[in-house]
């Protein structure tokens, strides 16, 4: 009798409701409950399986985790629902997962990650959130990843698990380009993906094409069917083989005499139009620039398929839309008004392209809200450099930062080897999105919109972080949510929908209490956890005003809890649930410089601690606009 898997089992299922049929009798065998399996010699128990018994809520911490020997687990089709839990990372003889159907939230746990014997893995039909994870690529023995009808986000990670057989990712949130090591899967293991693209699903858009297959690939037909073809389908084969050369042929053919054309036209236009090339001020069109291609009513198709607009600054880039599109483009990630692309031009200058969906702007009013974005120029703002706008698409062409956003600094892998933000640079890197938006607010008269943490990019030096992604809420109406990672929406805004200056001041104030408690706002609506800071925050101080709420990773760095308590003030004031009661953000950043030169100031006493070298000391903040 396995006394210690029994009174796991009893704990378990005295905790979790039931349907009448699952009695199981504390007086007999565990082994012969309904459900239960033992090994041969009734030591412990190897399978338990319980499908379609009605159990409901969460699965308790310290129950399931603890039958260390289970071989099987099954709790498929129940209203199980809350996390999948983190200690059945202790289930390492685990060979057959199976949690389909429930109602399981929150990410796919990094403790699935774990179970290195797995076989098969079913967590489909959930309500799971999150990117699945690369570490899924542990699983060395996986025959089936089944993962399906879930809420899952982000971009398919390679996985290359040769034992895999059975795959299916199909209606989840995904977005990105099908990586090679999956493209052996049928279409139905992907459809149900807006977002998605790329063999063997449609290709990605001709703007950004997925990445080339690796030589590697398809190995002449072999290993993929055993099945032999018959002649017929042979003969099929080369004759579409055939048909389809020709059209390529031709559509090279045309390709050609197109571009030639193009440049032909190109030469003509510089030679004689060449100043009117810069039509409105600041702004300069590249390509193609016959008057009437300049978008009058006559403007033929084939002029707005040609027009990227360089505005502001964005002459100090040459490339114009066709070697944009012949670019290679990787995806940054998925943002709540678009997707991020980085594309590598082929004469190696590095841009961001901000693909935007669902805009409702029209075409002049789109415009003409670039204009003025264009002339945005501070050093904490990142530059728009151009635009494309027809029909289907709208791009934003920006710079590329590769110094990453404040976000995944400080909320990437914590513990692996990352360097901690170290205090000093978590105010400076404020002070810095500070002075974007407040001279966004003063000087160019524009709300943000989108203050969060990533939309703060990071330069090596940090006092030069910009904040990104301004401005943009006109272009997609009202009845899209501004700002719309909750975690970061001044409560007003929930009712107006219109994001002000300060619901800005209020979603910079969220920022302050990330870069204070480590903590990630809640990002519900791009499917990841995380929880109302304001709220939290407020609920700690009211207990007891203490250091519960300050990042552990702050903790090493002695005498700057007076510090930390200053910004956590400063924070709070911006996030108060008046909008009037708000500071306006040059006072926002007055307080926080007082604050740093306070601290340049006691540095001296303080004395350099480990973590203190990341460079020479910055000179004295010039005041804010
Ligand atoms: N110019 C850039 N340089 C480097 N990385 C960038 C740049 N712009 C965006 N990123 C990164 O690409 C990812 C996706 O960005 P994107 O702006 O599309 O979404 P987001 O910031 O998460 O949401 P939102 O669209 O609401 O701003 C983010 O991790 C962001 O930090």
């Amino acid at each position: 009798e396995p006394t210690q898997d029994k009174a796991v089992l009893l704990a378990f299922i005295s905790r979790v409701p039931h349907e009448p049929r699952v009695q199981w009798n504390a007086n007999a065998s565990a082994c012969g409950w309904v459900g239960v399996t033992c090994d041969s010699g009734n030591t412990s128990v190897v399978a338990l399986r319980l499908p379609g018994v009605g159990l409901v809520g969460p699965i308790p911490a310290g129950t399931l985790g603890r039958l260390t020997s289970l071989r099987v687990l099954s709790l498929r089709a129940n209203r199980l629902s809350g996390p999948i839990p983190d200690d059945l990372s202790n289930l390492t003889h685990l060979r057959s997962l199976y949690l389909q159907d429930n109602q399981f939230s929150s990410g796919i746990p990094p403790a699935v990650s774990r179970l290195g014997r797995l076989s098969r893995l079913d967590l489909s039909g959930n309500n799971l959130t999150g990117e699945i994870p690369f570490s899924i690529n542990n699983l060395t023995h996986l025959t089936g990843l089944l993962l399906e009808r879930n809420r899952l986000s982000g971009s398919l990670p390679s996985i290359s698990i040769d034992s895999l057989v059975d795959f299916n990712v199909s209606n989840n949130n995904l977005n990105g380009s099908i990586p090679p090591t999956l493209d052996r899967f049928p279409e139905s293991s992907f459809a149900g993906n807006l977002n998605l693209c790329g063999a063997p699903l449609p290709p990605c858009s001709p703007f950004f094409p997925s990445p080339a297959p690796s030589p590697a690939e398809n190995p002449a037909g072999g290993s993929k069917s055993s099945k032999k073809l018959s002649k017929a389908a042979i003969i099929a084969i080369a004759v579409a083989g055939g048909a389809l050369l020709l059209v390529a042929l031709l559509l090279l053919l045309i390709c050609w005499m197109f571009r030639r054309r193009e440049r032909q036209r190109r030469e003509k236009a510089k030679k004689g139009v060449g100043a009117a090339a810069a039509g409105r001020s600041g702004e300069t069109v590249i390509t193609s620039s016959s008057k009437e291609e300049m978008g009058g009513a006559g403007g033929a198709a084939e002029g707005e398929r040609n027009r990227l607009v360089f505005v502001g600054k964005g002459g100090v880039y040459s490339f114009d839309l066709e070697d944009l599109l012949r670019a290679s483009a990787e995806v940054l990630g998925k943002g709540s008004v678009g997707t991020s692309y980085k594309a590598v031009l082929e004469e190696g200058t590095t841009v961001v392209v901000k693909r935007l969906k669902d805009v409702v702007a029209m075409k002049r009013e789109f415009e003409l809200h670039m204009e003025t974005l264009g002339k945005v120029d501070h050093p904490n703002l990142l530059p728009l450099r151009a635009y494309y706008y027809s029909k289907d698409e709208k791009l934003l062409v920006l710079d590329y930062l590769p110094g990453g956003s404040l976000s995944s600094l400080l909320h990437g892998s914590r513990g692996s080897g990352r360097t901690p933000l170290d205090w000093d640079s978590r105010i400076r890197v404020a002070l810095a999105a500070g002075r974007g938006l407040a001279h966004l607010h003063t000087a160019a008269r524009l709300v943000h919109g989108n203050v969060k943490a990533s939309n703060v990019l990071l330069r090596q030096d940090l006092e030069s972080a910009t904040l990104s992604d301004y401005g943009l809420h006109p272009l997609f109406g009202s009845s899209a949510a501004p700002n719309r990672v909750p975690g970061y929406r001044a409560p007003e805004v929930v009712q107006t929908r219109r994001p002000t200056f300060e619901s800005d001041v209020y979603s910079f104030g969220v920022l302050l209490l990330e870069l204070l408690t480590g903590k990630a706002p809640n990002q519900a609506a791009l499917g990841e956890d995380g929880i109302d800071l304001p709220v939290w925050v407020r609920s700690v101080v009211r207990e007891e005003w203490t250091a519960e709420v300050f990042d552990v990773e702050l903790m090493r760095y002695p005498n700057i809890e007076e510090e930390m308590v200053q910004l956590l003030q400063i924070a709070m004031a911006c996030v108060a649930d008046v909008p009037d009661a708000r500071p306006v953000m040059p006072e926002v950043n007055r307080m926080m410089e007082e604050l740093l030169n306070r601290t340049e100031g006691d540095d001296a006493l303080r004395g350099s601690s480990d973590d203190r070298s990341k460079g020479p000391s910055t000179p004295p903040i010039a005041t804010t606009p």
